[in-house]
């Protein structure tokens, strides 16, 4: 099986090496295919061409999906898939550019540098090549969480944009402490929140742009910061009840 990577940066690196094929990297930046293809042993080929390969992935960043797609489906003999965290939108322009193509939607959740873990899978139209390729992630360690995509987008907006706004908020408001005063809590805190810096901006900025989470913590916080000794109490249990609830649920 040959593999066409559209996007050649963190994810489409960590696909190229996690997929058992042949892999081509094409970027609008020439290097990063390049430094892609010596990273995981395939080829570098410009983005701008015709040539066909058995399965096209699009990992370029989420604004710019939905334009490559449209771009590069034609090059698809089998499969398109995107890497591209959201699945409403990008779904929606491999239904229409590559409509008698397998199509499926990956978004794993996780940095590749704690690669493997989990990868919500929607299999839209999928067939023996898409099968093939989820295979091989799960040969690599990951495990396949099977979703729809309203179902994960929604879910998004909790697991990134809320958590991301509530972890960067703290890094922005939290001041020097001298060493020492490190309770469990904060320091677990601060070292989610040097994990999250450790990112890209853009990526981050561009699922702030995609899911709706951020405005909800903002809320929150507003309602604990003025919150008198009750209320306090009172959002403290609601949050705790909140959390058994969904402990139970598990
Ligand atoms: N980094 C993560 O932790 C992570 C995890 C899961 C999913 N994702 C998603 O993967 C996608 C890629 O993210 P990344 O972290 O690899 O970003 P990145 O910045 O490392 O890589 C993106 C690459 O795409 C290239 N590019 C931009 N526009 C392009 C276009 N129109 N055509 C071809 N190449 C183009 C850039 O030059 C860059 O090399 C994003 O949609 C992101 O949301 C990222
Ligand atoms: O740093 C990690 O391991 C992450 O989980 C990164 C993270 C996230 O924080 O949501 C960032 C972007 C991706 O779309 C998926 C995961």
């Amino acid at each position: 099986m040959d593999v066409l990577i559209v996007g050649a940066g963190a994810m489409g690196t960590w696909f190229g090496d996690a997929v058992d094929a042949e892999v081509a990297f094409a970027d609008v930046d020439p290097a990063a295919a390049t430094a892609a293809a010596n990273t995981v042993g395939g080829e570098a080929v410009p983005l701008e061409d015709d040539t066909t390969y058995d399965v096209v992935c699009i990992a370029v960043p989420l604004s710019h999906a939905d334009g490559a797609i449209a771009d590069h489906a034609p090059r698809a003999d089998a499969a398109i898939v995107d890497v591209s965290g959201a699945m409403v939108d990008p779904l929606a322009a491999m239904a229409r550019h590559a409509p008698d193509r397998e199509r499926a939607s990956l978004h794993p959740l996780f940095a590749p540098e704690r690669a493997p873990g989990s990868i919500a899978v929607v299999r839209e139209d999928a067939g023996p090549t898409i099968e093939t390729l989820l295979a091989a992630l799960k040969d690599r360690g990951n495990e396949l969480v099977e979703t729809t995509p309203q179902e994960h987008d929604e879910a998004m907006k909790t697991v990134q944009s809320a958590t991301h706004a509530a972890v960067l908020a703290f890094a922005l408001s939290a001041e020097d402490v001298p060493e020492g005063f490190e309770t469990p809590v904060y320091e677990e805190l601060r070292a989610l929140a040097r994990q999250v810096t450790a990112g890209t901006p853009r990526v981050y900025a561009d699922i702030q742009e995609a899911f709706d989470g951020a405005e909800a913590v903002a809320d929150a916080a507003r309602a604990l910061a003025e919150a008198d000794h009750d209320e306090f109490e009172t959002l403290y249990a609601e949050a705790a009840r909140k959390l058994r609830e969904e402990a139970d649920q598990e």
